[in-house]
């Protein structure tokens, strides 16, 4: 089946979301606008980008459930400091809803000038997020800031959002405002959407051109594992940074990992930065594994990811070569997911074993059924 107006809606909204968090960053970030015990911009912008999705997946399809990964309680107390917050929220939403609409939007999107919403729309859009996931039927899925310690840093950080049917993503997309076009010309044009389609292929847009032409991506064919460049979380608390030099070892590789915050990695896997030869996506555990993991995977943060790395020639797994499983709920389940290894198809097996070898090396052991 197509989902031609799902893709054109999804993209119109990431990149609408992508405007207001470089907004919220450029004048509470960077301005240093920031004040000691201030709510932080990333909490503001999270909100506001979430509000915005929403409000545009409710108009467009109103019957379809959302997993978003914030949820408006503390912005519904009566503290001055709630008010404050909501106030900044709803003003931010409002602006990026009211943009006139540009090539391809549609105003049966509830977008444009003159389309505002109440407080109270805002707070409940934000709020249609708390579905529970799921086997089956449609639903969407929203990271409004994907890596918000990296936005924080005026790094790499994403927008992301993907519909997931009966347990399998279809649409995905991941707007990355800071990531170089060509990771190699780190001084050249940023901000980046990746946008994938189940069946369709894995595609590049700028972010700064609507009507551009999408390109193709595509990791390249290699099965050589020693030339692969690993991509894993800045943040050693999110991912074992040395579980990951373990197997990069295994593998023959020499060349330093990219690390770098968000789904971002998964453009950067699917488009094959990393010295011309691809790149390896791992994200294990820093303590535990399956059931005594010491953090569970959300849905959120591998849907988009996971479905363009797919189109674009990768394969997905966990540490066991197991696909993740997006029917569980709003998380890959405690004890079900057993991390992320994503690798071009030629390679993936190959990384698997070094992935068992290194783990077993650990105490850990790792067999799929
Ligand atoms: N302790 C943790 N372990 C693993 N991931 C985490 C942890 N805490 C937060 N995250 C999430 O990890 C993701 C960032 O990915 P990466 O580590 O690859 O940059 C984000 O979704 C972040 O949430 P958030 O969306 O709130 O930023
Ligand atoms: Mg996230
Ligand atoms: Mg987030
Ligand atoms: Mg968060």
């Amino acid at each position: 089946m197509s989902y031609a107006k799902e893709k054109a809606l999804a993209l119109s909204a990431v990149r609408r979301a992508c405007g207001l968090t470089s907004s919220v960053f450029n004048r509470l970030v960077q301005d240093e606008k920031l004040v000691k015990g201030d709510k932080s911009p990333v909490t503001v912008g999270d909100f506001a980008a979430q509000a915005l999705i929403s409000t545009m997946l409710h108009h467009t399809f109103p019957s379809d459930p959302i997993v978003g990964e914030e949820d408006a309680a503390e912005l519904r107390l009566d503290t001055a400091e709630s008010t404050s917050l909501r106030e900044r929220i709803v003003s931010l939403a409002n602006e990026a809803i009211s943009q006139p609409l540009v090539d391809k939007e549609s105003s049966e999107w509830g977008i444009g000038p003159g389309k505002e919403k109440t407080a109270e729309d805002l707070l409940d859009a934000i709020d249609r997020g708390n579905y529970e996931g799921g086997q089956t039927g449609r639903m969407w899925c929203i990271d409004p800031i994907d890596g918000t310690k990296g936005f924080l840093r005026g790094e790499q950080y994403a927008v992301c959002l993907a519909l997931i049917v009966d347990s399998i993503v279809q649409v995905g997309v991941i707007g990355c405002p800071n990531l170089p076009l060509d990771l190699s010309k780190p001084d050249g044009g940023r901000g980046c959407i990746f946008v994938a389609v189940r069946g369709e292929g894995a595609y590049q847009i700028p972010i700064s051109s609507n009507s551009s032409t999408p390109s193709r991506i595509q990791i390249p064919p290699t099965t050589d594992s020693s030339t692969l460049t690993f991509l894993e979380s800045y943040e050693s608390s999110h991912a074992s940074h040395s579980t990951s030099s373990t197997i990069s070892s295994l593998l023959g590789i020499t060349s330093s990992p990219i690390r770098m915050d968000s789904q971002a990695k998964y453009g950067c896997l699917a488009r094959g930065d990393g010295n011309g030869a691809g790149g390896v996506y791992m994200r294990l555990p820093v303590s535990g594994l399956g059931p005594t993991a010491s953090y569970i995977e959300k849905i959120w943060d591998h849907a988009p990811g996971s479905l363009l790395v797919e189109e674009a020639g990768g394969v997905v797994s966990d540490a066991r070569g197991f696909s993740l499983d997006f029917g569980l709920g709003r998380t890959l389940g405690k004890g079900e997911n057993w991390g992320v290894v994503a690798a071009g198809k030629d390679v993936h097996n190959k990384v698997l074993e070094a992935v068992k070898k290194a783990l077993e090396g650990e105490g850990k052991v790792v067999s799929k059924a």
